[in-house]
């Protein structure tokens, strides 16, 4: 099992890896930060012009032939290699740079970035898969409509939430990200375009509950349709402050299973702490509510007004509009910013530069010196568990014997009984929760590979699923285990990508990411 050498360093390198990890806001308030708004100003620049010249839809045909052709090229030749994207690694929403793009053949889908068309009658979106979920939120809300869906990072992608996974507050009400997509356009091994959709006459149906989670060994997608709903300029949230992890699971059970919610999501501080948001769309605020525009420069971090409410343990209702609230968890990348910019929750820093925050994820990925990665690779979780929600608490139990890192996020969601790579088929939906682990482990005991797999075993155990953008080191039988391969595999076959594409397991397992 691979893993990070339990390499005994100098008291030099300690120093330097302290001095590096503590003082990276030296590099990334000059540095990273400038690039970063100068990369958002460009690319936003660029959005308005192709939507202003309608250029987008004429421009996609264009686009999928050359993707076609280069598909082609690759099926014409000695077929030693297999293909993949050739987006770079250092641009994903993942920790993890993919190693196995170097020995692959890369196929350039990074010019399909625009948003094609809407369709208010059929109440769908057609986008590209390059489209990111800043730039759909900018995109729909001024024109009153929204995803139901909105995975909270600005940059992460169309492509990403629907080959890899997307989850959200208002997951107790749509699903998962996958839930939301009535179609996608794919280019198959053999260079041609199809479109699978869930119709039972669609030729192509079994492919379309194939392709989530598949990472693309199943096809390239080149477009997907995704439903699209009213919105609201605002959230009406209510915070309830639970002092106990009973209540709060208790809570965050009740809310997810109210059909009144839109949006539930909990933040548990402690073992027994935590808060449970529940929010729905609301028009303007009445006189005398509380507003808070929690995405304006010099508000707090979103997880720290939720810790101090936790701490005043007071029931209260914000109204907040509905693009802040759908990238609360960006400003300060959930409570990963902490470690980069110690001091960035601080007035006097928000109310001069927090302006341009949050860097850019990519470009902070870029700029990881080695000595950081070491730090994280030793220290650091990144993990996101879908566990049934009767097996939270002992969920939470785990995470707190095995790493107690706090904030946890939990995010519950429907899941559907459907085939796919998800092993649920019980016929009904069952409400799961995502508790999501981010920040370093100071346990003595904690180590990467002994500990994730400890944590992957109970999840296997409990019918659960990982995250693949995550580190996962489970060997093979214990991945098929965890996902279902029946259709996976048929359909590997029949669009003929045993050749063509890396299994997915040869994608997401440790030993191919750096
Ligand atoms: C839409 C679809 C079409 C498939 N077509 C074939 C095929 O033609 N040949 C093949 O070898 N494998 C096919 N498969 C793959 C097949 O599902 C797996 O190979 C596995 O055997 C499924 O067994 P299961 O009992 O777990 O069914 P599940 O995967 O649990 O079935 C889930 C759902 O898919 C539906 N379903 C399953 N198989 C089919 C089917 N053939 N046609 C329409 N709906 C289906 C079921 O009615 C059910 O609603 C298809 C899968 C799906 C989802
Ligand atoms: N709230 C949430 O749900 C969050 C989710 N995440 C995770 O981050 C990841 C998304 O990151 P993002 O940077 O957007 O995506 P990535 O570029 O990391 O893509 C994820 C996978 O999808 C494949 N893929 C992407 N686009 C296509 C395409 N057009 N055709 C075929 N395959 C494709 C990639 O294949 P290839 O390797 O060939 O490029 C890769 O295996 C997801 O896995 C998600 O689970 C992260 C943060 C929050
Ligand atoms: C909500 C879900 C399902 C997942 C959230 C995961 C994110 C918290 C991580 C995904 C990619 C991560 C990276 C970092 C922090 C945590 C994520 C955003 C870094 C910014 C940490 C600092 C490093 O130097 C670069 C990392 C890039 C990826």
């Amino acid at each position: 099992m691979s893993g990070p050498d339990p390499v005994e360093l100098s008291r030099w390198e300690r120093f330097l890896e302290y001095f590096l990890f503590h003082f990276r806001w030296v590099v990334v308030i000059p540095i990273v930060l400038p690039l970063s708004i100068g990369y958002e100003v460009f690319t936003n620049f660029r959005n308005f012009i192709v939507f202003t010249a309608q250029s987008a839809p004429k421009a996609h045909d264009r686009k999928v032939a050359l993707i076609k052709n280069q598909v082609k090229a690759w099926a014409a030749g000695d077929r030693t290699s297999k293909m993949c994207t050739a987006r770079s690694g250092w641009n994903t929403m993942s920790f993890r740079v993919p190693l196995y793009k170097d020995s692959m053949t890369k196929i350039r889908t990074d010019m399909l970035i625009d948003i094609l068309e809407i369709d208010p009658i059929a109440m769908t979106v057609r986008v590209e898969p390059m489209v990111t979920m800043g730039q759909l939120t900018r995109f729909l809300i001024p024109l009153g409509y929204t995803l139901p869906i909105v995975p909270e990072l600005d940059d992460l992608t169309v492509g990403g939430m629907i080959n890899g996974c997307g989850v959200e507050s208002s997951g107790r009400k749509y699903g998962l990200f996958q839930h939301i997509c009535q179609s996608y356009e794919i280019v198959t091994a053999h260079g041609e375009l199809i479109v699978a959709t869930k119709d039972k006459e669609n030729e192509h149906q079994a492919l379309f509950f194939g392709i989530p989670w598949s990472h693309g060994t199943l096809g390239l997608l080149v477009a997907a349709t995704i439903r699209i709903i009213p919105a609201k300029p605002y959230v009406r949230l209510t915070y309830y402050p639970c002092q106990s992890k009973a209540k709060l699971l208790d809570r965050l059970e009740n809310a997810a299973k109210s059909a009144d919610n839109e949006f539930v999501e909990g933040l548990q501080f402690t073992h027994d702490t935590g808060v449970v948001m529940t929010g729905f769309f609301a028009d303007s605020p009445p006189v005398n509510a509380s507003v808070n525009n929690i995405g304006r420069w010099y508000k707090p971090w979103f997880f720290e007004h939720v810790r101090s409410i936790c701490t005043a343990n007071q029931e209260i209702v914000e109204y907040i509009p509905l693009r802040d609230y759908y990238h609360r968890h960006s400003r300060s990348i959930f409570w990963e910013i902490k470690d980069l910019v110690p001091f960035g929750n601080h007035p006097l820093f928000r109310y001069t530069l927090g302006w341009a925050m949050p860097p850019k994820i990519s470009l902070l990925k870029r700029t990881t010196p080695k000595s950081v990665r070491n730090i994280y690779n030793r220290r650091h979780v990144l993990q996101d568990m879908l566990i049934p929600f009767d097996k939270a608490s002992e969920a939470i139990d785990l995470f707190h014997e095995e790493v107690e890192i706090y904030p946890l996020w939990l995010c519950p969601f429907n899941l559907p009984s459907s085939p796919g790579l998800i092993r649920q088929r019980t016929g009904t939906n069952i409400i799961y929760v995502d508790i999501g682990v981010y920040g370093s482990c100071e346990l003595e005991k904690y180590h990467p590979v002994d500990t994730t797999r400890k944590l992957e075993s109970f999840v296997r155990s409990v019918k659960g699923v990982q995250m693949l953008y995550a580190d996962t080191y489970m060997t093979l039988p214990e991945f098929w285990e965890m996902f279902d391969g029946t259709l996976y595999d048929w359909l590997r076959v029949k669009y003929g990508c045993k050749d063509a594409f890396p299994n997915v397991y040869e994608k997401i397992n440790r030993a191919v990411r750096y």
